[in-house]
C-alpha cells in the first residue's frame, strides 16, 4: 500500500489525543504482572508493541511472537526466565537481527538458563524459567538500555537482589530512569551510584496506574508545527514533569520556532519565530526524536550536526542509513561518520521526479516524513503507511482530522 499525503489547504486547527506511551505501558504491564496486581492499567496503548505484550502476559501459550517489539523481547525475556516453565519467544525477521546477547549472557551468569533456537545471539530464544539467583555482575551501557531495564524489573525477586555495574557510556539513560521511577511508584526501591546500580530483593505492591501520552508521538506534531505558517495545535495528556526522556523534545523545538504552553489539559503548540541558523545536538538519551528533527531540519533549511546516535543502526532498521537513502530522494545529501554522527551542511542534489519514501518497516520513518507533505507542492508519497502501528495507530486518522489529504493510491 501507498499514501499520497497533501498539505491542509487552509489553516491547521487540531486538538490531538495522542497515544499512550508504549515505553510506560510496556513496563507498566510486566511492573503489573510482578505485584500479582488486581488492577487494570488505564490508558493502555493500543499500538502493536503493547498489544503483543498484553497478549503474551494473557496467553496460555508456551510460544511467544512479539513481531517488531523490541522493549517486549527484551523485558520478556527477563521476564519469562524467572517464571517456572519452558518458554519460546519470537519475533519478525527483523528482531531476529537485533541483538540481545548481552541480555541473554546477563541473566544466564545470574541463574538462568537461555538458549539461541537459530542463529548465536539473537532471537529466537528457549527460554528455560526457573528462580534466579542474582548477584553481581558488569554490563556494556551502550548497546541498548532495555537490556539493563529489563534486569532491572525482575531484579527485586532475584534471591540475592542485583548489583549491576555499567560499563563504559550509558545511552538512553532516561529510559533507565523510567524503569526506576515506575518501578519506585510499584513499591520497590534501588539506588544508582555512578555506574552501579543496586537492588535488593523486594517485593512489588500493587498500585492503580494510568499511563501518559507518548512525548515521542507529540514530536510529529510538533515538527508539522515548525513547518506550518499557520497551525493551532493542542496535544493532550502530556505533562511538564513527565517520566519520559522524549519530552525533552519541547525544548530543542524551541530552537526551531515552536513554543510549548502547558496547560491542565495538555500542551498548545505556537510559533515564537526564533529559529537557530544551525541546529547542534547530541540525541544519546533521545534516541527516538533524531529522525524527526533530522527530516523537520532539512525541510526548514537548516544545516546540523547531531551525534549520539549509534544506536540508530540497531533499531526497526538502520536509521541513519533510512534517512540518507530517502532524503537523498527529495534531494538532500547527508553524511554520517563514526557510526553515531549525521550532518547536513546545506548540500543539495536533484531530487527524484516522482519519489515514494520507503519505510523500512519503521514507523518512525513514516511519522517523521509525513509533515514534508506541508512543504512538497506535489505532495509527499509513503509506501507502506500502515507501519504506523508499531506506536501510533490512528497517526493517518489524526492527520486528516487536522486537514491533510490522505488517498491511497
Ligand atoms: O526502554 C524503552 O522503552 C526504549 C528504549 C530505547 O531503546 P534503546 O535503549 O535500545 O536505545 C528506545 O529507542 C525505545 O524506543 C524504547
Ligand atoms: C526503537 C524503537 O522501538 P523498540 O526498540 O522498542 O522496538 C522505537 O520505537 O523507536
Amino acid at each position: 500500500m501507498k499514501y499520497l499525503i497533501k498539505s491542509p489547504e487552509g489553516a491547521i486547527r487540531a486538538s490531538v489525543q495522542l497515544p499512550a506511551s508504549k515505553s510506560i505501558s510496556n513496563r507498566a504491564l510486566i511492573l503489573n504482572a510482578l505485584s500479582y496486581s488486581p488492577y487494570d492499567i488505564q490508558n493502555l496503548s493500543d499500538c502493536d508493541d503493547t498489544e503483543v505484550m498484553v497478549r503474551a502476559l494473557n496467553s496460555d501459550s508456551r510460544d511467544f511472537d512479539i513481531k517488531a517489539a523490541g522493549t517486549a523481547m527484551r523485558f520478556l525475556t527477563a521476564f519469562l526466565s524467572k517464571i517456572v516453565g519452558e518458554w519460546t519467544i519470537t519475533g519478525t525477521e527483523r528482531m531476529k537481527n537485533r541483538p540481545i546477547k548481552l541480555l541473554v549472557d546477563a541473566l544466564n551468569s545470574l541463574g538462568a538458563r537461555i538458549e539461541y533456537i537459530e542463529k548465536e545471539g539473537y532471537p529466537p530464544l528457549r527460554i528455560f524459567g526457573s528462580a534466579l539467583q542474582g548477584g553481581e555482575i558488569s554490563l556494556a551501557g551502550g548497546v541498548s538500555s532495555q537490556y539493563i531495564s529489563a534486569l532491572l524489573m525482575v531484579a527485586p525477586l532475584m534471591e540475592n537482589g542485583l548489583i549491576l555495574n555499567l560499563e563504559g557510556n550509558i545511552i538512553s539513560r532516561p529510559y533507565i530512569d523510567l524503569t526506576l521511577q515506575l518501578m519506585e511508584q510499584f513499591g520497590v526501591k534501588a539506588t544508582w551510584n555512578g555506574q552501579t546500580i543496586r537492588i535488593l530483593p523486594q517485593e512489588y505492591k500493587p498500585i492503580r496506574f494510568t499511563v501518559e501520552s507518548d512525548w515521542s508521538a507529540a514530536s510529529y506534531w510538533y515538527s508539522i508545527m515548525a513547518l506550518s505558517k499557520n497551525a493551532e495545535i493542542e496535544l493532550l495528556g502530556l505533562f511538564k514533569n513527565s517520566l519520559q526522556g522524549d519530552a525533552a523534545g519541547a525544548k530543542l523545538f524551541a530552537q526551531l520556532g515552536v513554543g510549548t504552553v502547558f496547560t491542565d489539559r495538555g500542551v498548545r503548540l505556537k510559533h515564537t519565530g526564533n529559529v537557530t541558523k544551525k541546529l547542534l545536538y547530541n540525541f544519546v538519551n533521545e534516541p527516538d526524536l533524531a529522525q524527526t528533527f533530522v527530516v523537520c531540519c532539512v525541510l526548514l533549511n537548516i544545516p546540523f550536526r547531531f551525534t549520539g546516535l549509534q544506536s540508530l543502526k540497531i533499531k526497526e532498521t538502520d536509521r541513519i542509513e533510512a534517512l540518507k537513502t530517502e532524503l537523498r530522494k527529495l534531494g538532500y545529501l547527508l553524511t554520517d561518520s563514526n557510526d553515531s554522527i549525521l550532518e547536513w551542511n546545506g548540500e543539495r542534489c536533484e531530487p527524484e521526479m516522482d519519489p515514494v519514501i520507503a519505510t523500512y518497516e519503521d514507523h518512525r520513518m513514516a511519522m517523521a516524513f509525513a509533515p514534508a507533505a506541508l512543504i512538497l507542492p506535489q505532495g509527499l508519497k509513503i509506501a507502506e503507511p500502515e507501519v504506523v502501528t508499531k506506536s501510533y495507530p490512528a497517526y493517518w486518522e489524526d492527520l486528516k482530522q487536522a486537514g491533510f489529504d490522505i488517498t491511497e493510491i
